[in-house]
């Protein structure tokens, strides 16, 4: 019988025992059990749906003040213990230290301005066609929101769902991925003593084809915004569309860095290596495929391959770790089935390729580079996510801009270049919802629009003001005399 502290679901303002648990272990350390998390069975998460119904009146016309200030409190919160729950997820996710710090501090900024957005929610007051008549086009909230999320953002992503939710008025039932439960319990700890009404907020954990499904298919469910693989995320559509609840997806990407003659090489080698491996390559930013043009293609693959070789992969809270573990058994068995497929294809390993041995027992895998690899390749062409990418070579800048848009996707896309022309037409012409222009492909701002296009994205954007779009609905007033 484990004796791992056990953590429960939070319900209507009360924190309810699960039907069943699981444990939460540490990737960098198999034998460190970081708690037993509560698993939600159908009737919780009725029970959840039904205290966000009931809560929905009152917060959603409630003052905007109390929804700045309970907002407020818990960006506070976070942002003073960011080192502790910084710490807590690098345990249970593997980023490393400062990685994990850092998305703690942004989830903690998520909220703060949110606070603020409370306060400038605007609409348009307009003469009508008719005299004597004016019409108000005012936002409202759209009801309950199921907010589903993955394992690799633990707090910033429920963060930023959970943040323009509540700002708008909404009522929120969270389901965190299984693999990751800790941080969002942490927030949700935080949120319980901020403020906010009974039922406002609650959380149920478990797996996404008991809980998550449960959500998405109750018609009491007004939405559903959801971040995680592209397979799952087509399902919640069709669910969603078929019962005409709004919905909201970001899924993969297999993001192009494109890399100039032109370019600076030192630079385009650091943010090439920020891109494909930091946060161990599991950011659905990150860069996989590096498009390079023949005049730097073998100073860069040489480049890389000397960069590589100082990086360190270990434990996520020992100080020296460059790139923590991957986050499962699971995702390292499907990072090992891509190396193995990138040598099956006949691109050329140049770095890495294998498990890397450390103190603790952990998924420790050394980050992989291909070279003489095809656009058509499936290493190319399929989402990783993991520490594993690869060159193409190409002619010329157009044929580069090509071949970073013959993908299903188009999250972020990258160009290094000191050239002014390429950088404004790529920035143009480029099919991805976010552009970066001599800054690695992941890692991105929490005040404007995150988001892609194709088959990355499905709905309004996330973040900064542009979240209004999912979470209010439109009302046109028309008031005579
Ligand atoms: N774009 C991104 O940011 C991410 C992309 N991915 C991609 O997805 C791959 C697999 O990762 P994985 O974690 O399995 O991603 P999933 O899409 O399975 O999981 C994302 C979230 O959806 C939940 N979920 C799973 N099945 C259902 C369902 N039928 N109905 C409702 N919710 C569901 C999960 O729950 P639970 O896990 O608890 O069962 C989790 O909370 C990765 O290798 C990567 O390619 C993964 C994570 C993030
Ligand atoms: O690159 C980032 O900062 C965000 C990445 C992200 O949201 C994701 O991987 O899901």
């Amino acid at each position: 019988m484990s004796q791992a502290k056990r953590f429960d679901n939070y319900i209507g303002g009360q924190w309810v025992a699960g039907a069943d648990y699981s444990s939460n272990i540490n990737p960098s350390d198999l034998s460190d059990v970081i708690g037993e998390f509560a698993k939600a069975d159908l009737a919780q998460v009725d029970a959840a749906i039904d205290a966000a119904r009931a809560a929905f009146p009152a917060w959603s016309t409630s003052g905007i003040q109390a929804r700045h200030d309970a907002l407020d409190k818990v960006g506070s919160e976070i942002l003073a213990r960011r080192e502790e729950l910084g710490t807590l997820l690098a345990r249970e996710e593997g980023k490393t230290l400062p990685e994990a710090i850092g998305e703690v501090t942004r989830a903690g900024n998520i909220f703060k301005f949110f606070a603020g957005e409370c306060l400038r929610l605007s609409g348009d007051y307009l003469p009508s066609v008719r005299p004597g008549v004016n019409v108000e086009v005012t936002r409202e909230a759209l009801g309950v929101v199921g907010l589903i999320t993955p394992w690799n953002f633990p707090i910033a992503i429920p963060a930023w769902k959970i943040a323009p939710a509540l700002a708008y008025g909404n009522c929120v039932v969270l389901k965190p991925a299984d693999l990751v439960p800790g941080c969002a319990w942490a927030l949700a700890e935080i949120i319980s003593r901020a403020g906010f009404p009974s039922g406002v907020f609650n959380l149920v954990m478990g797996s996404g084809r008991v809980v998550g499904d449960a959500l998405v298919n109750s018609s009491k469910v007004d939405g559903i915004s959801f971040t995680g693989s592209v397979g799952v995320g087509r399902q919640i559509a069709v669910s969603c569309v078929s019962r005409q609840a709004k919905v909201q997806l970001e899924m993969g990407g297999k993001n192009p860095q494109i890399i100039l003659d032109d370019a600076d090489l030192k630079q385009a080698v650091e943010l090439s290596v920020q891109s494909a491996f930091y946060s161990t390559g599991q950011r659905c930013t990150a860069s996989s495929r590096f498009i390079v043009t023949a005049g730097i293609h073998d100073r860069f693959v040489a480049a890389m391959a000397e960069r590589m070789q100082s990086i360190k992969v270990g434990h996520a809270l020992h100080a020296g770790t460059d790139i923590g573990p991957v986050v499962s058994q699971a995702q390292l068995d499907q990072d090992l089935k891509y190396i193995d497929i990138g040598q099956g294809e006949g691109a050329r390993l140049v770095s890495g390729g294998g498990l890397v041995t450390c103190d603790t027992e952990g998924y420790f895998l050394a980050p992989t580079l291909f070279a003489d690899s095809e656009a058509a390749m499936r290493i190319s062409r399929e989402e990783i996510f993991g520490p594993v990418a690869n060159v193409v070579r190409v002619a010329d800048y157009e044929a580069a801009l090509a071949m970073a848009n013959d993908t299903d996707f188009g999250l972020s896309a990258g160009i290094a270049t000191t050239s002014l022309k390429y950088a404004n037409h790529f920035k143009r012409h480029s099919q991805a919802g976010m552009v970066m222009v001599n800054l690695p492909t992941a890692g991105v701002d929490y005040h404007v629009p995150f988001g892609g296009r194709k088959g990355s994205s499905y709905g309004s954007r996330e973040q900064g003001r542009y979240a209004q779009e999912f979470y209010t609905v439109v009302k046109t007033s028309y008031i005579g005399s």
